[in-house]
């Protein structure tokens, strides 16, 4: 394993704890919109990277219906993600499906947000560049090219700037009962992967198959936070807030260069 098997420099993570997964989406959703808000007020583009999962979802729903929705500049703003299960367009089980669903075609039909600025992994059976994706690889590979025509390869502050991605102002992560984050699982490969982004097969989740960013990309953002909800995740809390191994728990691998930020329901900080 390289490097990536120890936690990585970065900021120290903070703990905010919500009662329940509701209230949790709430203020994530609250919290997601102040910072795009402020962001825009020193810098144009942001960009955001947005999480498949449970509370994942249930936020980008709650942007949906808040009232600040619109005080966001939305053309300003461009959209990636953190991981893709490899599945064909329109796939429900699709993180961009989901998400499309609970706000981006909301945002695209009447908000602004240009549909150029939604980038998501290539689904299985597109074409791209005038080939047909037929592997993860396939589809990380086209998403590399798409992250690194807005890569920020300035590298002033002493981040790795090597993965050739965005600066994204914030990340956000889901994690799993096993401790995965976007599709980095426990004792898999993709902990190791170096450059933007990898082909996941095998993943004990379902689907088998799926494209993740990397460490090296995740690394790069300003700020990332995680959202989590539930009993079953409160051990792997636990043992990444304590710094546990990245190939025990890739979660304590995820750190942002100014922010790490874990936003927990009570039932999963209680670990
Ligand atoms: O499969 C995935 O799972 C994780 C966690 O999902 P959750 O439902 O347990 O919150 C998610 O973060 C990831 O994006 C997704 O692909």
């Amino acid at each position: 394993m390289s490097g990536h098997a120890t936690p990585a420099r970065g900021a120290a993570p903070a703990v905010v704890v919500h009662p329940d997964a509701g209230l949790l989406a709430e203020a994530a959703a609250a919290r997601l919109l102040t910072r795009l808000i402020d962001v825009q007020s020193v810098r144009t583009p942001v960009h955001v990277v947005l999480t498949g999962g449970t509370v994942g979802i249930r936020t980008l729903a709650a942007v949906a219906v808040s009232p600040v929705r619109d005080a966001v500049d939305w053309s300003g703003v461009h959209l990636w993600w953190g991981d893709e299960r490899f599945l064909p367009d329109g796939d429900p089980e699709r993180n961009e499906t989901q998400a499309r669903e609970a706000l981006l075609d909301t945002l695209v039909a009447s908000a602004g947000l240009p549909a150029g600025n939604v980038h998501p992994a290539p689904a299985l059976g597109t074409v791209t560049a005038g080939t047909t994706v037929e592997t993860p690889e396939q589809s990380a590979a086209a998403y590399a090219v798409e992250l690194a025509r807005y890569a920020d390869t300035d590298d002033a502050d002493g981040r790795d700037a090597s993965a050739q991605v965005p600066r994204f102002d914030v990340l956000l992560l889901g994690m799993g009962p096993d401790g995965h984050v976007a599709s980095l699982f426990p004792g898999h490969a993709g902990l190791a992967a170096v450059g933007a982004t990898v082909g996941v097969h095998g993943s004990p989740k379902p689907p088998p198959e799926r494209v993740s960013l990397t460490f090296d990309a995740i690394r790069c953002a300003r700020e990332v936070w995680f959202v989590v909800a539930g009993a079953d995740k409160a051990a792997q809390a636990a043992a990444a807030l304590a710094g546990g191994a990245v190939t025990d728990v890739p979660a304590a691998g995820a750190v942002g260069t100014e922010r790490t930020l874990w936003l927990l329901d009570a039932a999963a900080a209680n670990g």
